[in-house]
């Protein structure tokens, strides 16, 4: 298939990589005229502006977006839009919130797609979990991509209509959220509780068979290798919190209780607390799967 691939940051890469390697044809823009040349290094078609990557497409276009979410979404789709029809299909692979995705796909001609990402650039070798939203015939038409850019067949799905995908990712922050505040709980605990535990050791253990092993607390025994087992420098400021705000507001519009949620949401609003543990793992944890960048208590 020939894929024309818009945001070639962190995650566009790694889109643009795998559909490569499965032997899809590239065409890459980014405005960053060297993510773009690192793209054509990689073996992509790179284009000098949305128009182009248009235009070398031709038609039945196969468009994903990788841009940070919110305005620079709208602001690629206003380019993109006077080129599309409705045999085209375009994927929004970012954190949109679902709503603005309905809305986005009722003004656009083409299919337009909201597909919910996650693993982050740490999943560059092993591939995505994709959960998409939007008209059935887009999504089966996209699936030789979906295949290569999640983990296979099994690492994609469609979700249901239009905002689904991205309800479903938005969803799963908060649940990301919630798992990473609980793993911060449970190791503030042990390193400040009775006995003199080696948290790697603990974790790797943990990892090992036990019930409560998984990807994240894989990321917490790296994290306590490689920044020590009291988390050296590593402040307790943790960033970011969109995703898990939309969640929570969704949660109270729809009269769920999700408290453990939120607690974690609160958490990281009130961060600027310096020497809390648990706060200082997730800032490194978010390295560990996002490439985030982790703030230092010298940045404070
Ligand atoms: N980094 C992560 O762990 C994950 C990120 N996401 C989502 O994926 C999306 C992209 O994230 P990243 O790759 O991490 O961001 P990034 O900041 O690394 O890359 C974004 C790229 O988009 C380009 N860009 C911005 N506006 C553009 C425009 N109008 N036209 C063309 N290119 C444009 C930028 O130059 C940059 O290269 C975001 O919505 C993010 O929330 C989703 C899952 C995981
Ligand atoms: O979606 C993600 C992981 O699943 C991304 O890492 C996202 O950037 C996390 O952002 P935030 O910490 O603000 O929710």
């Amino acid at each position: 298939m020939e894929l024309g691939v818009i945001g070639l940051g962190r995650m566009g890469q790694i889109v643009a990589n795998r559909s490569l390697e499965a032997g899809h044809d590239v065409i890459a823009f980014d405005l960053s005229a060297e993510a773009t040349a690192e793209a054509a290094e990689a073996g992509a078609e790179p284009a000098d502006s949305v128009a182009d990557l248009c235009d070398r497409l031709g038609a039945e276009k196969r468009i994903w977006l990788m841009v940070p979410a919110g305005d620079a979404v709208d602001a690629t789709l206003a380019d993109v839009e006077p080129h599309l029809d409705g045999d085209d299909v375009v994927v929004d692979g970012g954190n949109s919130h679902f709503e603005e995705s309905v809305r986005r796909a009722e003004e656009t001609d083409a299919a337009y797609l909201d597909c919910g990402t996650s693993g982050g650039p740490a999943s560059a070798e092993a591939g995505f979990s994709l959960m998409v939203g939007g008209p059935k015939w887009a999504y089966e038409a996209m699936v030789p991509v979906f295949d290569a850019v999640a983990t296979g067949p099994e690492g994609h799905d469609r979700m249901g209509e239009s905002g689904a995908g991205h309800y479903v990712k938005m969803v799963h922050n908060g649940v990301e959220y919630a798992l990473m505040q609980a793993y911060g709980e449970g190791f503030e605990l042990l390193t400040d509780g009775r006995y003199d535990l080696e948290m790697e050791s603990v974790a790797r253990t943990w990892n090992n068979g036990a019930v409560i092993r998984s990807w994240l607390l894989e990321l917490c025994e790296e994290a306590f290798r490689e920044e020590g087992s009291d988390l050296g420098d590593v402040a307790d400021h943790v960033a970011g919190g969109s995703t898990g705000t939309w969640t929570v507001r969704e949660a109270l519009e729809q009269e769920v209780p999700v408290p453990i949620i939120y607690q974690a949401l609160a958490e990281r609003f009130d961060s600027r607390n310096e020497g809390r543990f648990s706060r200082r793992l997730a800032n490194r944890l978010r390295y560990g799967f996002g490439r985030h960048e982790v703030a230092r208590r010298d940045d404070a």
